[in-house]
């Protein structure tokens, strides 16, 4: 296939997956975005739209942009000196990157969970209830109950709930790295981002965040970094494949897994580089 086909074959695949996502209600709608670390052009023309209570796996070889797309989706790139971006970020309708929108405001709506486990170091009960309270909560029966909830939610209720006051340092990788997700839903967010949730954890505790990721897309729009393909092609329901800063292909999971349209995705997905 020569370049222009290519080219034409991505656009077709990217408006594809653009107009079924149409059908569904988007939670972001990411137009020509580009992004700069001071000279270094780290995001290309990014065209995306990623819908509601679905898993959508962001995946590509180590220094493709997979890290710096999902922070742009809460403004964390923001914390990196010498960011520039251009283009929009729409989240829920309104461009994440103008001018007043408020940050806090995105940041209480997008929870975020990181590669390693990172709780406070406090008692378990109060990495849970540290959200809320910042909110404002104060009755100790409804910090209760989020914290019950919240730890259920994140399949770790049973596990902890005779441990509440212990510190959470003392919980397994896997555990903390629930307890974590256990933090992102008690501030009860719409949707959560996963940088690479399950790298640092062993594989017992990573088909149980699995499991909990298909559980929690009932309710909450996830958008996860994967440098596992096995993983992409088990949880998520859309999987956009990221080069050099740019997106070659989004589609339907199943249909990139098994029917990729540019030969770089399927170099990729089956071993040939990255
Ligand atoms: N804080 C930063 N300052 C400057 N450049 C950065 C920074 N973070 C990332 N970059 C650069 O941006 C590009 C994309 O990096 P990014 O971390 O988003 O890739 P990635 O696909 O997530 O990689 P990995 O799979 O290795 O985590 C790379 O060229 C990287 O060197």
């Amino acid at each position: 296939m020569n370049t222009t086909m290519v080219k034409l074959n991505n656009q077709q695949n990217q408006t594809a997956a653009n107009a079924e996502s149409q059908r569904k209600e988007a939670v972001y709608h990411t137009k020509d975005l580009n992004l700069w670390y001071g000279t270094n052009h780290a995001l290309k023309n990014i065209n995306l739209e990623i819908n509601e209570k679905e898993v959508t796996a962001i995946i590509g070889p180590s220094g493709c942009g997979k890290s710096t797309y999902i922070k742009t989706l809460n403004r964390m790139i923001e914390l990196v000196p010498d960011v520039k971006t251009s283009g929009e970020i729409k989240y829920r309708g309104r461009n994440i990157l103008q001018k007043g929108y408020g940050v806090e405001e995105l940041r209480t709506k997008v929870g975020m969970v990181f590669q390693k486990p990172n709780p406070f170091p406090k008692s378990i009960f109060e990495n849970v209830a540290y959200g809320p309270k910042i909110h404002g909560i104060k009755d100790k029966k409804i910090l209760n109950q989020i914290v019950e909830k919240s730890l259920k939610g994140a399949a770790i209720w049973d596990e902890v709930k005779d441990r509440l006051n212990e510190n959470a340092f003392g919980l397994s990788g896997g555990q903390q790295q629930r307890l974590c997700i256990a933090r992102c839903l008690a501030i009860e967010p719409d949707v959560i981002l996963m940088d690479e949730p399950t790298s640092a954890l062993d594989p017992i505790s990573t088909l149980k965040v699995e499991e909990l990721v298909q559980e929690l897309k009932k309710e909450y729009s996830i958008i996860i970094v994967t440098h596992n393909m096995q993983q992409a092609a088990r949880i998520s329901d859309k999987t956009a494949f990221f080069l050099n800063g740019e997106v070659i292909e989004y589609s339907e999971t199943d249909q990139i897994f098994s029917n990729p349209a540019d030969q770089r995705t399927e170099d990729y997905i089956t071993g040939r580089f990255g």
